[in-house]
């Protein structure tokens, strides 16, 4: 049971965390702080929030867990200013989407990562954004990843660990290089295309009509392309190299299948189709049968 939960930046992933844990039980308070009244406020009238304060030292005064849920390189100056007002107490938590970044910060900050701040990533979200979108059921059902270091302290790891399972999350140990080389590749390289794709056919002159013919293929590949810009503007900064390998491969991926369809080289076509289906289908079909769900029926 936490008794006082702060979260910095009411969004979606603060808000459905608080949600969550309210849900269950597992929290008798949660405050929230930010820059601006308007979330918070909002977290406020929807019940999602106890009470909030912009002022930082008020909010994180008694806390037993401090999460910082705002954008990935905004943790980084949130950090700069917790510091000063972090206690032994106090276990602190992220949820940013790349570790490496808030990893070399916290260094900066505080000569190593305090043993009491542990890292971590909810595995789980959507194209939507603030704390209007934030959902209790979010994290059920999903992974989150934690990066502790060799020096974070074990009662701070399993208070962090007891967290998320309340939220029925299943909780997963990685190292902070693994977890931003995976994420680059399933999450945020997706992202990347995503955007890209609609960006070069918006700025089609025929795009009105373009768009006007998408159908299921283009919504399915394209959702994640209505994401908050600011949020992966500040991932795709943070994970940069892990990006651009994950970039200059599939890139170089593309390029063979661009020569098979200008040669006619039927074989290779359908070769890397196959692939790719039965990787997908191994991969989804086998992780419905894990949680006794039915896979979709189309
Ligand atoms: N959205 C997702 O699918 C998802 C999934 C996993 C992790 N994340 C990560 O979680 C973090 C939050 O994402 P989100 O989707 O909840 O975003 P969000 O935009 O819904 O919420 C972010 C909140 O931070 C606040 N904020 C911005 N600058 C601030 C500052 N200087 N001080 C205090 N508050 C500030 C914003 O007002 C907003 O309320 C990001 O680091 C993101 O990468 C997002
Ligand atoms: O479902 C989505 O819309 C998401 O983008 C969620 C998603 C992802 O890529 O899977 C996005 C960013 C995160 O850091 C974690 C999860």
């Amino acid at each position: 049971m936490i008794n006082k939960l702060t979260i910095i930046g009411l969004g979606l992933m603060g808000g459905s965390l608080a949600k969550a844990l309210k849900a269950q039980g597992a929290v008798v308070e949660v405050v929230g702080t930010g820059r601006r009244t308007e979330s918070l406020d909002r977290g406020l009238q929807l019940g999602v929030i106890d009470s909030y304060t912009l002022d930082m030292a008020e909010a994180v005064a008694g806390a037993d867990v401090v999460v910082i849920a705002t954008p990935t390189l905004i943790a980084e100056k949130v950090m700069a200013e917790l510091a000063p007002l972090m206690t032994p107490n106090m276990v602190v938590t992220d949820v940013a989407s790349v570790k490496g970044n808030i990893q070399r910060a916290a260094e900066q900050i505080f000569g190593q990562v305090p043993p009491n701040f542990v890292l971590g990533h909810p595995i789980a979200g959507s194209e939507q954004s603030g704390v209007e979108a934030s959902a209790v059921d979010l994290f059920l059902d999903h992974r989150v990843i934690l990066t502790p270091l060799a020096n974070t302290s074990d009662s701070a790891l399993s208070l962090i660990k007891a967290m998320w399972e309340a939220c029925g999350a299943e909780v997963v140990c990685m190292d902070v290089a693994e977890h931003d080389a995976v994420l680059a590749a399933t999450s945020h390289l997706p992202h990347v295309l995503a955007y890209t794709l609609v960006d070069a056919l918006a700025q089609n002159g025929a795009a009105a009509d373009i768009f006007k013919f998408a159908a299921g293929g283009f919504r399915d590949f394209t959702r994640i392309a209505s994401s908050d810009p600011t949020m992966w503007h500040d991932i795709a900064l943070a994970n940069r190299d892990a990006i651009l390998q994950g970039i200059d491969a599939f890139s170089s991926h593309l390029d063979l299948v661009r020569k098979a369809i200008a040669d006619g080289d039927g074989d290779t076509i359908f070769a890397s189709f196959d692939r790719a289906k039965h990787a997908r289908d191994e991969h989804f079909l086998g992780q419905y049968l894990t949680r006794e769900k039915k896979p979709p029926s189309s």
